[in-house]
């Protein structure tokens, strides 16, 4: 295979050039790992000024197009990242955002299906990310696998740095998940979180620390506010999002099969259906390959069945 044969090739439109989208388009341009970024957002102007000020970085990175385009430079995308819409003021939950935001989808996702590649996976970002994940695809009538949230990615990532800085363990050895709602109902996976492969209850009594945070609700309150206290003080949360988005999007483009909390069309696990929310998931290029079933304990799976369950109540509301 000649050197330009193995060009990484790979188109990512991100719809939404705000906080989140730039950082993403940012995140996305330091992994190397797409060829072509297009910003749209209703503000043009916003979206060129994010794009030049990112193109100025060219010299120090692998090369990459980045522009500001129109919805229809979406339509070859192999992803479509959808980062547009309100933001929760401080205090407001995600939910809060709902109302506001499917009016936003009704209109943007017509415009990004009609014409869109067979293959393109469309990422939805904007809260609430799992109600919203579920109105895209009803919306656009893609197939399940093409339409994905990034559901508790993020907070599966808050999960594992907080029990790293809490036990300290290195990030990359410390194995847990966040899944459900994301969102006050989210689900920390205790059951399942392990240290380099010890189950976190028997790692916790042999441990080498004096720890003063054994009670795991202080834990789970500070990876469920998080986002709270993030923007109380700043307005808004963008960097480890985009992260985490990137990684998403790696795996599609990529073709990883990485198992990640996203969130998706659920279709009989603990009895839910007709509702997005997270579990792990094997993502590659054709979106989400399979659901990976965890062995819940009674509690985490009464905490993610009520979830489940109040957000379905959420989209009965909703006339799409
Ligand atoms: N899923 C997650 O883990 C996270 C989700 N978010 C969500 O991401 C969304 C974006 O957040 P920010 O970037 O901080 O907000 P922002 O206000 O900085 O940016 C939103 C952008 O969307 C654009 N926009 C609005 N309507 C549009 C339309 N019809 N078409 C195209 N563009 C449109 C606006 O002009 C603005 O540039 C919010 O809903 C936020 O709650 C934020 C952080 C984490
Ligand atoms: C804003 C948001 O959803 C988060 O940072 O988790």
């Amino acid at each position: 295979m000649t050197i330009s044969e193995q060009a990484i090739k790979g188109k990512v439109a991100i719809i939404g050039a705000g906080d989140v989208g730039a950082t993403t388009a940012y995140a996305l341009m330091m992994s190397g790992s797409v060829s072509e970024i297009v910003l749209v957002d209703i503000d043009h102007e916003k979206a060129e000024g994010e794009a030049m000020d990112l193109r100025h970085g060219a010299s120090f990175v692998k090369p990459v197009d980045i522009y500001a385009g129109d919805y229809e430079d979406a339509h070859d995308a192999d992803v479509v990242i959808i980062a547009a819409g309100a933001s929760q003021k401080p205090g407001e939950t995600r939910l809060e955002l709902l109302g506001r935001n499917v009016d936003i989808f009704h209109d943007m996702i017509p415009r990004i299906t009609d014409g869109l590649a067979d293959d393109a996976v469309l990422l939805v970002v904007a809260n609430p990310v799992d109600v919203l994940s579920y109105v895209t695809w009803k919306v656009s009538g893609l197939p399940r696998h093409r339409v994905i949230g990034t559901g508790t990615v993020l907070d599966t990532a808050r999960f594992r740095n907080v029990l790293s800085e809490n036990c300290n363990i290195d990030a990359r050895n410390v194995h847990a998940y966040v899944i459900g709602e994301h969102g006050d109902g989210e689900v920390l996976v205790w059951s399942a979180t392990h240290m380099a492969g010890v189950p976190f209850d028997d790692y916790c009594p042999v441990c080498d620390l004096d720890c003063d945070m054994q009670n795991r609700e202080v834990i789970a309150e500070e990876v469920r506010g998080a986002a709270y206290e993030i923007i109380d003080r700043k307005g808004a949360t963008y960097y480890a999002i985009g992260l985490a988005t990137t990684e998403i999007v790696e795996s599609i483009i990529r073709d990883e099969n990485s198992i990640l909390t996203v969130s998706t069309l659920l279709d009989g696990q603990y009895g839910l259906e007709d509702v997005y929310l997270s579990l792990p998931a094997v993502v590659n290029r054709g979106g989400i390959r399979r659901v990976v079933d965890l062995d819940l304990d009674e509690r985490e799976r009464e905490q993610f069945v009520e979830s489940g369950e109040m957000l379905k109540e959420e989209i009965g509301k909703l006339d799409i």
